[in-house]
């Protein structure tokens, strides 16, 4: 059966269960798959015009060891997407020949976080109610895994959700989607920091073992395996649309914590044909820097019109490096604690094995507005910010393998950026009109352990 292991090699290996419940290893890496399974060009052609459901089910399965029976989880599958509004649950556009646009946003919050946080919700609520355990979620937001993780999460009886984000620096939309829910079990709360200070945060809670343990914290955000799992499943059905396995394909994706790229890289591994895995970044571009120069150097968040990509240490950046480092966990904890004093060098060989996959790119401010602007004009597709920051760093990777750039978010999202850009208001769908007028729940938090702890204590022995 499939086991976990930790990237910095000294956290005991897990069953699938135990690391979706886990989040963080105890030693502070990130769980990955032992091996990773392999799918043959016969079974990746079987999923050609197959459902997304069937896709999710073929490609997932054999990661989740005895978890839950094939019957079990093709329901969990099912319940996960029913809600989402688009048939194909991420169809593709074609924005130019030889470049397409996979839209992830036509889930419940409009991001492409609601395709694992969807899964994962059903996934823990089957699993606490097999175990009668109570959890506490702590998840770190720049704006849309919060949204998600909420919508999975809220009203369900033995699940806490306290999420971080960082005060004044996610769009208004963004920020109503985490404030207005008024189930009780739900605490938004905004941070006097960065997104980096608030996942910072949330990993120090982890590794503070007394606190992890007494309120049994569990994580959502891509530190989790199982979030990273159910997004390789959207490669494979893009690619298959495309042709694979007889066509190779390539992807751009805006990136931010690393986590929705090392999904396409994990479908790479299992021996989905793709060329390339373009890393997007906006002016924070500290992947794009690394990758070019090999120096893994943060030198603070500048705000953005695409602020869920306002980031600069990446987590799931350390999966890739320990998989480019030959799996080896003491390089790996080396170089993270390099990182605690400032920064840290890739090595050449590792390097050269992260170029051998990945491409990068930058796109600034202006240029982001330029692309939402012409794409809008060439291809009557308005985009996010985040996404044409995809888009626009795509269109210097285009070649005679099919694009596809990743639109991670709906425009409607990010509405004043949007109309700064095009001219054009993009509204809500109408089932979340009355968000902008509704009561919000917030709570300021200082960037501070201590605090955000006593917090969260004080929370859930109300
Ligand atoms: N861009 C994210 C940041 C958190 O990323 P995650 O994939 O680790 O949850 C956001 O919008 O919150």
């Amino acid at each position: 059966m499939m086991r976990y292991i930790s990237t910095r090699g000294a956290a005991p290996s897990l069953t699938f269960g135990e690391a979706m419940m886990t989040g963080l290893a105890r030693d502070g890496g990130l769980y990955v798959p032992e091996t990773i399974p392999h799918i043959s060009p016969d079974q990746i052609a079987a999923l050609v015009g197959q459902s997304y459901e069937d896709i999710a089910f073929a490609v997932m399965r054999p990661y989740i060891g005895d978890l839950f029976t094939d019957a079990e989880f093709k329901g969990l599958i099912a319940k996960a997407y029913a809600g989402f509004g688009h048939m194909a649950r991420a169809p593709l556009k074609q924005l130019a020949p030889n470049h397409f646009l996979l839209e992830l946003f036509h889930g419940p919050t409009l991001a492409f976080k609601d395709f694992a946080m969807q899964l994962i919700g059903q996934m823990m609520q089957a699993a606490l109610a097999k175990s009668g355990e109570r959890i506490t979620i702590v998840g770190a937001t720049s704006g849309d895994t919060g949204s998600a993780a909420i919508e999975a999460f809220k009203g369900l009886a033995n699940v806490d959700v306290f999420i971080l984000f960082p005060h004044g620096r996610v769009s208004e939309v963004q920020r109503r989607q985490m404030t207005t829910p008024d189930a009780a079990n739900i605490h938004a709360l905004a941070i006097d920091g960065t997104f980096d200070d608030a996942q910072a945060r949330l990993k120090d809670m982890f590794n503070d073992f007394a606190f992890r343990d007494g309120v049994r914290l569990a994580g959502v955000n891509s530190i989790n395996w199982a979030r990273v799992l159910a997004q390789v499943v959207y490669y494979f059905s893009a690619a298959v649309s495309l042709g694979a396995p007889h066509r190779k394909v390539s992807f751009t994706v805006p990136t931010g914590n690393f986590g929705d790229i090392f999904a396409g890289y994990i479908a790479r591994q299992m021996g989905l044909p793709i060329e390339k895995l373009v890393i997007a970044t906006n002016q924070n571009d500290i992947l794009h820097r690394a990758l070019s120069t090999g120096d893994y150097r943060p030198d603070g968040v500048v705000p953005s019109i695409s602020p869920s990509m306002d980031i600069q240490v990446s987590s799931n950046f350390e999966r890739a490096l320990f998989d480019a480092y030959g799996r080896d966990g003491k390089a790996i904890a080396a170089l993270m604690d390099d990182l605690k004093a400032g920064a840290f060098h890739i090595s050449q060989g590792a390097l050269e094995t992260l170029r051998a996959t990945f491409a990068s790119g930058r796109c600034s401010e202006s240029e982001t507005q330029d692309t939402i602007r012409q794409t809008l004009n060439d291809s009557a597709e308005l985009l996010c910010p985040h996404s044409a920051v995809g888009v626009y760093v795509a269109q210097d990777h285009l070649g005679a393998t099919p694009m596809i750039t990743l639109a991670t978010a709906h425009p409607a999202k990010f509405p004043d950026a949007v109309e700064q850009a095009s001219g054009l208001r993009p509204a809500l769908p109408p089932r979340m009109a009355d968000m902008m007028t509704k009561p919000e729940r917030v709570t300021r938090v200082p960037n501070d352990l201590a605090a955000l702890q006593a917090l969260v204590r004080e929370r859930i022995a109300r």
